[in-house]
This record gives structure tokens, sequence and C-alpha cells, in this order.
């Protein structure tokens, strides 16, 4: 048998082995920066399982803990504490079998070789994933058809343009065939023709392929689009962990937009703002309009006895659809704000 068939075989075997595990797994994840008063806690008893084939968007904002917890799945950083297993391999005992499962696109077209041509570029790293370049071919074909990149195959990278560049660099993370991907941040600097060739290209990889896909985003749209699962970190913490049409879905019939005759006076906007979190005050010719998100849909009439009261007649009230960035704020200040949560 040729090396290259072992190889083959091996990774078969790997891949039987790993159905019957999650594709990821982590438990009691902690990461700890610096000593004393200085110590950053950047990632914090974080639990994860995700099953293959699932596309999962981490979430959270600035310092949330999003690079710190990838990099320690990667086995880039060393955890202080927890488990991380991918395709049920230790990723702390095993660096190197972990390596043979993952693709990671940590740092944009900053990965490639500029002086190397498109498809050398995806030969090379098909080649460090163990791959002939033979029976890669095919795969590389159709990422270069997939990124609309056939016609640049043989120019050398640095003669493309930035966002051609960043589609290479995303080609040959997916070039090695692994069975899970990292990629952080994979849309920045696309136009928008491209970026949907890319949530194409993601989405089969995901459904056809049964590839499993993190990522990081600061696009929601991409996130919304692509991804069946968001995890919002914040302060280290996973704060939500749930289907994105569920997370959008809680918030959807909770929000509502309420527009009153005449003004509001300071008092019924405190009571409101106190009572059901109201916001987003406008005022247009004779009416006011205020946005509240309830806790549950009874609420709905207890604001509308706090109207009645301070005199205030309804002009309209609507069910406002909220996307997931407006979710995401939501659930991130509720971390933050505490007890007001
Ligand atoms: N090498 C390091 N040394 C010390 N502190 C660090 C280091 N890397 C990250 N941190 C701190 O750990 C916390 C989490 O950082 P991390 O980069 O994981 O967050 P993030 O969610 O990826 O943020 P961003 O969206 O800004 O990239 C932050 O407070 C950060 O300052």
């Amino acid at each position: 048998m040729s090396a290259n068939a072992s190889l083959e075989r091996e990774r078969d075997g790997a891949a039987d082995a790993a159905a019957e595990v999650p594709a990821i797994s982590v438990e009691g994840l902690t990461k700890v920066y610096g000593e004393g008063q200085d110590a950053v806690r950047a990632v914090d008893d974080v639990d994860l399982s995700i099953e293959r084939g699932t596309t999962v968007g981490v979430l959270g904002p600035n310092g949330a803990g999003k690079t710190t917890t990838i990099k320690s799945l990667l086995g880039l950083v060393l955890p202080d504490d927890g488990t991380v297993e991918i395709a049920g391999i230790d990723a702390h005992e095993q660096p190197r079998a972990v390596y043979r499962h993952v693709g990671a696109m940590l740092e944009g077209a900053r990965n490639v070789y500029w002086k190397l041509s498109v498809r050398e570029n995806l030969e090379f790293f098909a080649a460090l994933g163990g791959q002939s370049v033979a029976a890669a071919r095919d795969r590389h074909d159709r990422l270069l058809d997939a990124f609309d990149l056939a016609g640049k195959a043989d120019e050398p990278v640095n003669d493309l343009s930035r966002g051609q560049k960043q589609k290479v660099s995303l080609a040959c993370t997916l070039a090695r065939g692994t069975d899970v991907v990292f990629l952080d941040e994979p849309t920045l600097g696309l136009d928008v023709e491209a970026s949907l060739e890319l949530r194409r290209e993601l989405r089969r990889l995901a459904e056809e392929e049964d590839i499993t896909i993190v990522l990081s985003s600061h696009d929601m749209d991409v996130v919304e689009d692509i991804c069946d699962r968001v995890v919002i970190l914040s302060e280290g913490s996973v704060i939500a962990d749930d289907p994105v049409d569920e997370l959008v879905g809680v918030f959807e019939t909770q929000a509502y937009r309420i527009t009153v005759e005449g003004p509001v006076d300071g008092a019924t906007r405190e009571l409101l703002d106190v009572e059901f979190d109201a916001g987003e005050w406008t005022e247009t010719g004779d009416r006011t309009q205020f946005d509240v998100t309830l806790a549950d849909g009874d609420a709905l009439y207890d604001v509308l006895d706090v109207l009645r009261d301070a005199g205030l007649s309804l002009a309209d009230i609507d069910g406002h659809d909220p996307d997931l960035e407006e979710v995401f704020l939501e659930v991130t200040g509720r971390a933050e704000g505490g007890e007001d949560a």
C-alpha cells in the first residue's frame, strides 16, 4: 500500500471514530493571564459540546475571550484548567493528532505566500496536511470555482486584490480537507458578492461534507445566515448558547414599538424605563414613540395600564422583529447589568 493510501485509510479510520464523539468538546476551560491584582480571567469555566456538521458563531464584545477560547481549542494557548477534545482527541496531550483534524484562518490574508501562485498555495497547504497534489486537485478546483478564483489560479497572490487575497487565504484553510475549521472574521474586507459566495461555500461544506465550522464575526448577517448555533461570551463566560432561530425567536414576541398621542412626561418615562426597560424615545409631530422588551407577553397589558393611568392614548403598537445584533446587545447588556437582568 502506498504511503498516501495508508494516510487516507488512517484518516478514514479517524473520521469513523470521530463520528461517534462530538467534533469539539470543552469542559471547564479556564485561562488566566497575569498574576495577582493584574490577573485577567480571559476564559472562565467554559463548557461546550459541538456536534459534527454544525456551524457555530462565537460572538462577544471586545475582550470577551473569543480569541483565547479559539486558540485554546487549537492548542495554541495552554489553559490553566479544563479539557479540550477535538474529535475525541485531547488537544493538549496530542496536539499533532489534533492538527490532522483542524484548519484555522486566524489572521486573514497574512497566512498565505504572496510570491506563490494561488494554486501553489493551495497545494502547499494541502501537502502540509499530508495530502498528495493529485488527491487534492478536485477539491482545489472546486474551491477555486466556488471563490471565483479559477481565472487567477496561476497568478501570484501578490497581484490579486485585497478581497481576492482573503478568499485565497480561506481556500488554503479549506484546502487540507480537515473536518473542523476555525475562521476568525472570514468575511472581513470582502465585498457583498464575495461574502455571499463565501457563505454559500461554508453552508455547502457543513451540509454536504459534514464539516464543523466555528467562526467569530462582527458581521451579524453572516452569523445569522450561516450559523446553526450561536455562543455568546462575555467576560470569559458563556452567557448564551442557543440555536440562532431560538435566540432571535425568544426576543421576537417580546419586543414592541409603541406610539402614543402627544408628549410623555418625565415621571411616566422614568416609570416605563424602570419597569419595562423602555428606550429609543422619539417625538415626531404630535406623537411619541418608544421601544420596550418585555419578560413575557402579559407584561404588555401592564405597559398599557401605565399609559392609561398617565392619560395617554395609544396610537400604534407594533411587534418589532429584532435581528441578531439587537439580541446580542440585549443579552450582553443583561450580563453586564447584573441584577437588572
Ligand atoms: N497574551 C495576553 N496577555 C495578557 N492578557 C491577555 C492576552 N491575550 C488576551 N488577554 C486579555 O484577555 C481578555 C480576553 O481577550 P481575547 O483576545 O480572548 O478577547 P476577544 O473576545 O477575542 O476580544 P476582541 O473581540 O477584542 O478580539 C482581554 O481582557 C485581553 O486583554
